[in-house]
């Protein structure tokens, strides 16, 4: 069986309109766990694969036919398959492929940021429909401002495609400077990371008349302390839902269960990202680890 015939076989897949509308549909489908597509060195030689292109693409191949019915989002992680160069990104086109075959969204965690221009062709690349690395939403890096991105937000807006920008992210090597206060211009006062949440907030209020499920988000690791980051949980700023990429439960140590006391306002757009904890199962476990963890995450649905 294809993952497009597991998924075939189960209710109709959520594909039609803006970003934040099928998130939507995806949570009250599957919930909240969103697997990772990670492809470690060492996860390769577990998994009996060699670490090569090839290797990565049965891996990442693998993981969609076992996540496709089960969950309602997939990330990969670029960096794996870039690493092999040219034949990563094959690799990945075709996981890639798979995955929006299977109607499972994509976030694709490039994490890309640079100015205007330049990052609006990567824009082009991973979320223009027909393209090779077609995604349904991108991670980007908002420290050369959030304002350099306006044209990514506006091509992603037209592709009904998203974006989630590194606001409190959950590694321990970040809390400086996303816990710096912005010393001038209209968000003086604010920390980097509440800045970031803030003018997200604004975009979708903006986009989408202020209510229903917004297509631009933030990645909020599970890991931190959000009040650290000069973010209130309990204010959303906003009746928008904002989407929120919170990756740090599993293997970095946070849980599923602890959803709502660790995000408060922001659970309802809260993606629960798992990477390492679910594929460490191995070939044979996965689809029963994914099983699990979602029933794990179930408390948590949309
Ligand atoms: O703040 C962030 C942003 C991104 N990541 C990425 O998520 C996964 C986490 O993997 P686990 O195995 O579940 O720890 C990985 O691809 C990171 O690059 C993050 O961890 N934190």
């Amino acid at each position: 069986m294809t993952p497009a015939d597991a998924v075939s076989q189960t209710e109709p897949v959520v594909s039609a309109g803006s970003f934040g509308e099928r998130l939507n549909g995806a949570f009250g489908r599957f919930g909240r766990l969103c697997v990772g597509i990670d492809p470690h060195s060492w996860l390769l030689t577990e998994w009996g694969l060699p670490d090569t292109a090839a290797g990565a693409e049965r891996f990442g191949r693998l993981v969609v036919e076992a996540s496709a019915g089960l969950v309602g989002i997939v990330k990969p992680q670029v960096a794996f398959y870039e690493r092999f160069g040219s034949a990563g990104y094959l690799a990945l086109e075709r996981v890639l492929g798979d995955a929006r075959a299977a109607g499972l969204l994509v976030i694709a965690d490039v994490k890309r940021g640079d100015l205007g221009t330049s990052v609006e062709a990567y824009g082009q690349a991973w979320l223009s429909p027909g393209s090779p690395l077609e995604a349904d939403a991108i991670t980007l890096n908002p420290y050369m401002g959030v304002g350099s991105l306006a044209s990514t937000i506006a091509l992603a807006a037209d592709a009904n495609k998203g974006l989630f920008l590194l606001a409190a992210t959950s590694n321990p090597e970040a809390a400086a400077l996303q816990q710096a206060v912005l010393a001038g211009g209209a968000q003086a006062g604010r920390t980097v990371a509440a800045s970031v949440l803030d003018q997200v907030q604004d975009i979708n209020s903006a986009a989408t008349g202020h209510a229903g499920m917004g297509s631009v988000g933030v990645v909020l690791g599970a890991t931190v302390a959000l009040a650290d980051f000069g973010i209130d949980i309990h204010a959303p700023s906003t009746a928008v839902t904002t989407p929120v990429l919170a990756p740090g439960f599993g293997h970095q140590g946070a849980n599923s269960a602890d959803v709502a006391s660790l995000f408060g306002g922001y659970a309802q757009g809260v993606i629960v990202s798992e990477s390492r904890s679910v594929l460490s199962a191995g070939p044979h476990h996965v689809a029963d680890e994914i099983t699990r963890r979602v029933t794990e995450a179930g408390a948590t649905r949309g």
